[in-house]
């Protein structure tokens, strides 16, 4: 979140977090706590944030939000107006629905002047150009962004239906309507400014008997994507929402109770503190992915994901399908098999056991066996032992040697890159391209770093590895050796 790029109207801010919340306190049942205020945080690149203007003590209450104020399919009139059954779209779709309904119903909606405090653009890694997302070259996390299924979600689910329906979904921008070019352009563009909303906004709403979301947010899903296991409803919570998040600063909770969603303060906060809320342990790159932003704070928990393929290649084997690699046929029937490997930051003194996740070491082992091992392992269809040795060791440094490869970068040269962009005396927010640059910056330097930390830790146990690094020191160049260690 910017300075102001990311709102409407941004002459208006005071005023809008003003009407806001005399909305809020419009409705008897919303409770707000004087000690608290919707702050302008533009200044230092966060938009709205909530701050206490008192000390607050742990287990206070700092705000309560009647269920009947959520923006969500069942406080909406549309599923009374549409023949079809809306949630019956799942949660990401059916509340991207509402949400395009209750927009375009303007100031006769309900919403009005919530809508009017949310941003209409962001820097998620939807909205980024070719040339921006190239900053990301060599990441994961370019593969996860999921624009081109979240279209075709839209076109498939969203667009028939709001189609059909002109007078609940008028068309904007002095548009005839939504079809053709233009119209599927425009409906695409509002479709994804409420997908983001609900992507970095949306809670997942329980039914009230439990008291507690554990994410603090809406879960941890891909864009529009839903996880199978958690269909709970996706709700816009107003106020809850207003809270940002900053890892291990997060001091304040929202309890899901029976008639209302309450914060509560879960630490002492003083007087002109921050309230954070609690996004999860979430790496860099999705932080980037699904919110738009980036903190140093998050930096621990950034990672490194292998692809099987990733793993499969540095092996030598001539591809990672299943049907025709015997050694990946044995996991896969023993159910070991895994399409990514996530590779944590090591803290200090960690040893590899306590990174390297099992299925990851499995893998290792199976492809570093001899013909004749793995032979008797076949026999009594049973994967071998998980060992950690020099081949092992050998063959993970040089798929992370391949992986540093990717980046078009070395990790001294974005270090020196990211502390030119910020002269000590530079305002604290960047804008446009120059925010998006700094912050890929941060994710490239964030992964070469648990790279090279995992690389160091496997020198030990393999230290022939080491010497096959290239000149500059992070195997950029070595891309194509095949040589086993
Ligand atoms: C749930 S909203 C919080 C309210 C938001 N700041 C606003 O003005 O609407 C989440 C968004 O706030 C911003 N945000 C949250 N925490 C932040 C932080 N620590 N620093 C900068 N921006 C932050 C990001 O743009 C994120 O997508």
């Amino acid at each position: 979140m910017s300075s102001s790029t990311h709102f409407s109207d941004p002459s208006s801010f005071q005023q809008q977090s003003n009407e806001f919340i005399s909305w809020l306190e419009s409705y008897p049942s919303v409770k707000a706590n004087p000690k608290i205020l919707l702050a302008d945080l533009r200044s230092s690149g966060a938009g709205r944030g909530v701050v206490a203007r008192a000390n607050i003590a742990e287990g206070e209450e700092l705000f309560s939000i009647p269920r009947s104020l959520i923006l969500a399919v069942q406080n909406s009139d549309l599923k009374s107006l549409l023949p079809q059954d809306v949630e019956a779209l799942g949660p990401w779709l059916s509340l991207m629905l509402v949400m395009l309904y209750e927009y375009l119903r303007g100031e006769q909606s309900k919403w009005a002047p919530y809508f009017r405090v949310l941003p209409s653009r962001f820097d998620t890694l939807m909205f980024w150009s070719e040339a921006e997302l190239s900053e990301l070259q060599g990441s994961a996390i370019v593969d996860k962004i999921g624009k081109q299924s979240a279209n075709d979600s839209i076109l498939q689910s969203i667009a028939p239906i709001v189609k059909s329906n002109p007078t609940l979904f008028p068309p904007v921008n002095g548009l005839a309507s939504y079809e053709g070019d233009a119209g599927t352009a425009a409906l695409l563009e509002l479709a994804h400014t409420m997908g983001s909303l609900i992507m970095a906004y949306a809670f997942d709403i329980e039914n009230g008997e439990d008291d507690e979301d554990e994410d603090g947010d809406g879960g941890d899903e891909s864009f529009m994507s839903d996880d199978e296991d958690e269909q709970y409803p996706k709700g816009m919570v107003p106020l809850a929402d207003l809270l940002n998040a900053d890892a291990d600063r997060n001091n304040a909770r929202l309890f899901q109770e029976e008639e209302a969603l309450v914060m509560k303060a879960i630490k002492p906060i003083q007087e002109g503190e921050e309230i954070f809320n609690d996004y999860g342990e979430i790496p860099r790159a999705d932080l980037l992915r699904r919110y738009g932003y980036v903190t140093d704070n998050y930096s621990v928990y950034d990672v490194v994901e292998l692809t099987l393929g990733d793993v499969c290649q540095s092996a030598g084997l001539s591809s990672s399908d299943v049907e025709s690699q015997p050694r990946l046929q044995l996991l896969d029937e023993n159910d070991v098999l895994e399409d990514g490997y996530v590779i944590p930051k090591p803290i200090a003194n960690a040893k590899l056991e306590d990174i390297l996740p099992a299925e990851l070491v499995v893998l290792l082992t199976t492809l570093t066996q001899s013909p004749e091992e793995f032979e008797q392992r076949r026999a009594k269809n049973k994967p071998p032992k998980p060992s950690m040795d020099v081949a092992q060791a050998g063959l993970l440094y040089k798929v992370l040697q391949s992986k540093q490869a990717h980046y078009a970068t070395s990790l001294e040269q974005d270090i020196n890159t990211l502390s030119g962009l910020l002269p000590p005396n530079a305002p604290a927010a960047l804008e446009g391209s120059a925010r998006r640059h700094k912050m890929a910056l941060q994710v490239r330097i964030g992964e070469k770093e648990v790279l090279r930390a995992v690389m160091t830790m496997l020198e030990s146990l393999a230290p022939g590895a080491s010497q096959k690094r290239s000149a500059n020191g992070d195997g950029r160049g070595s891309r194509n050796t095949k040589q086993r260690v």
